[in-house]
């Protein structure tokens, strides 16, 4: 008897979605419908699979029409026609995308709320984006790394994900290994990957503010790194967006074993530009790709409908993608405001697993 009636819901909700219900609207507790189906159990999972389902395909048409959309002037978008009803959610600015290393308020392709979370957002937080944080003051403190409006660029209870990601991207630990890490934050993955003894390790960082820490000797990546590189390799900081170094490196015909993404302040269209438009050329055939994956991470359907999205992307990229889960001790985490969290405007993960993403060549 539940059970035949849960199979109606789940066909209720799927008929519900393709005539247009808005699949990551909030209700008055904030509740998206995924969120919802959720906290039913097991009895919501058929739900909850068809709610991500929509998020899908609403974030997928919408990095379609995104790239659309950089082809007409500003200011189009309102009055733009929606072609599909399953994207009406996502239009309009001020939508959240929830990740850590990746919060951005203004940009296309972001996976947006709807008005309640909003409101909240515009209350909580400014906007995050590129152009600012680059400009922007950094406090940094032994356990994180924050912006000037407080928002946590990078904090050291992420060490467990990037020992994880060292390991899996450079499986033996052996050295011969040429990496390239893009975003240096508070060094504790580049300081992982100099312990392997990689052959090269190339660093691409923006901010200046990083970039002077990076300078000072205790810092152990400043010249006399850049000078103890083995015979035929090279260490290297390259100074700069990865937007604007990415292409010397491709032109230098400069090939990679490992490449590490894990920016901050730009949004999913930047990490999907760079996988689509960089990796390729940069990877070498047998290499291995990994980025922080952290979109969406303070709210499990965000989370899920990203983690498709990216590998669809990647596919359609060419790459294969596997995804390791990573127990994150939110148990033994503070609430927001307290604990680790204390100073940080946001707390940016709330889930028990991060899904690690390790990218190969398909086939
Ligand atoms: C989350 S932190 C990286 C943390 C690092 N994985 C670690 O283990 O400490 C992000 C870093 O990316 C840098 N960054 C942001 N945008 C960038 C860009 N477009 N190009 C290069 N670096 C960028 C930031 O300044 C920051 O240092």
């Amino acid at each position: 008897m539940v059970d035949s009636s849960f199979k109606d819901n789940d066909h209720s909700t799927k008929e519900l979605f393709l005539s247009g219900a808005i699949w990551n609207d909030l209700d008055s507790n904030g509740d998206t419908p995924g969120c919802l189906a959720w906290k039913l159990g097991e009895r919501g999972r058929g739900i909850y699979e068809l709610c991500v389902n929509a998020g899908v395909r609403a974030e997928m048409l919408l990095g379609l029409m995104g790239g659309y959309e950089e082809l007409g002037s500003e200011g189009d978008e309102e009055d733009e026609e929606i072609p599909d009803a399953d994207a009406s959610a996502e239009v309009g600015e001020d939508g959240e995308m929830n990740g850590t290393n990746g919060t951005n308020g203004t940009h296309e392709h972001e996976l947006a709320v709807g008005p309640a979370e909003q409101t909240e957002i515009q209350k909580e937080k400014k906007d995050v984006n590129s152009e600012d944080y680059l400009k922007s003051e950094l406090k940094f403190e032994d356990d994180k790394l924050l912006d000037e409006d407080d928002n946590g660029v990078m904090m050291k209870w992420e060490t467990d994900i990037m020992r994880k990601s060292v390991d899996l991207l450079i499986p033996d630990l052996k050295p011969g290994d040429r990496v390239l890490n893009i975003g240096f934050g508070m060094g504790i993955i580049d300081r992982m990957f100099r312990d392997t003894k990689p052959k090269s390790h190339y660093i691409i960082e923006a901010h200046p503010a990083v970039l002077a820490k990076l300078a000072e000797p205790e810092s152990a990546f400043g010249k006399n790194w850049e000078e103890n590189a083995p015979e035929g390799g090279k260490y290297k900081i390259h100074a700069g967006k990865w937007q604007d170094v990415c292409p010397k490196l491709l032109e230098g015909g400069e090939v990679f074993d490992a490449i590490y993404f894990d920016t901050f302040g730009e949004d999913y269209s930047q990490l999907k530009l760079f996988f689509t438009e960089y990796v390729s050329g940069l990877l070498d055939g047998e290499g291995r790709f990994g980025f922080f994956n952290g979109l969406g991470a303070d709210r499990r359907v965000c989370y899920d409908v990203y983690t498709k999205v990216a590998e669809l992307d990647l596919c359609d990229a060419g790459m294969d993608v596997e995804w390791t889960d990573v127990e994150v001790p939110i148990e033994g985490m503070e609430q927001a405001g307290e604990g680790e969290w204390t100073g940080v405007r946001r707390r940016y993960w709330t889930l028990d697993k991060y899904r690690l993403p390790i990218c190969t060549f398909l086939g």
